[in-house]
């Protein structure tokens, strides 16, 4: 199994107030990782510090290290935005732009300079079908994305990360604004996918982490309780805490 990244004594402070207390972590390629916990243990946070998201808060402090291929990605030399064309990242709220359909699908690839129409055709249609959502939008690829149902911005969000063909995927409760059924799509999809990406996601909803992620990590109150093959930490987890948390005791 290869490690495509790894946090190393990660702390991170706003301001004064520690979110992240040394976090160690290790993220394998190819595979599904879990974030669960509380609200406010630091799962955004922790999502956030591995593209350098949090760069954009004022007054925030990290020390240790994340090594994204082994290289650390909080050296002052690396360039941002390869790494977030790398290291993709979907947020709770669908946020398209207010493009056509074909123009979120391509808006990456435009920044990175002219291609040619067929090319750039041959690799929206690939998206919105890994993305699930290219019977949906097919024959609405002018119109605008805003006018789609929140389900299916959402899996054209996830189509313009796609685009760029990252290698790994951050997923910021990216089922928590949407109805059962367009969840379940997306669930389904991530489930497809993950032969071809490394994902991690946030999620609040239990069952989701336990269907469809590989290992899961707990956080609590800034820390990483426990870190383990999904089963595991479902099934007979180490720690009580964790253990709380998932039988719904707490959270
Ligand atoms: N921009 C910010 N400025 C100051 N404090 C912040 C900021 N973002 C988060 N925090 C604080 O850091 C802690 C961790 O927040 P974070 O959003 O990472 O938690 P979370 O586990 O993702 O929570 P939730 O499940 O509610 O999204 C919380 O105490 C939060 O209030």
């Amino acid at each position: 199994m290869r490690v495509v990244i790894e946090s190393r004594d990660l702390h991170l402070f706003y301001g004064k107030k520690e979110a992240l207390k040394g976090i160690n972590l290790t993220i394998n390629k190819g595979e599904i990782t879990a974030l669960i916990g509380p609200s406010g243990c630091g799962k955004s946070t922790f999502l956030r510090t591995l593209n350098r998201m949090n760069d954009l808060i004022p007054n925030v402090t990290i020390t240790g290290n994340v090594l994204y291929n082994n290289e650390n990605i909080y050296n002052p030399q690396t360039d941002i935005v390869e790494l977030r064309k790398k290291i993709g990242m979907v947020f709770q709220q669908p946020n398209p732009f207010p493009f056509s359909v074909y123009e979120n699908v391509v808006y990456g690839l435009k920044l990175e300079g002219k291609r040619p129409k067929e090319e750039l055709d041959e690799i929206v249609e690939t998206s919105l079908k890994d993305a699930a959502v290219w019977d949906d939008v097919k024959d609405k690829l002018d119109k605008s994305a805003l006018a789609l149902s929140g389900g299916q911005q959402q899996r054209v969000c996830i189509a313009r990360v796609l685009a760029v063909k990252p290698e790994v995927i951050l997923l910021d409760e990216p089922t928590s604004a949407l109805d059962p059924v367009s969840s379940g799509k997306i669930e389904n999809m991530l489930f497809e996918l993950k032969h071809q990406y490394t994902m991690i996601i946030v999620t609040h909803n239990m069952q989701q982490a336990s269907r469809i992620s590989d290992r899961t990590a707990f956080f609590l109150d800034g820390k990483l309780i426990e870190f383990d093959k999904t089963k595991k930490i479902f099934l007979n987890p180490s720690e009580k805490k964790t253990e709380e948390y998932i039988s719904g005791k707490f959270g």
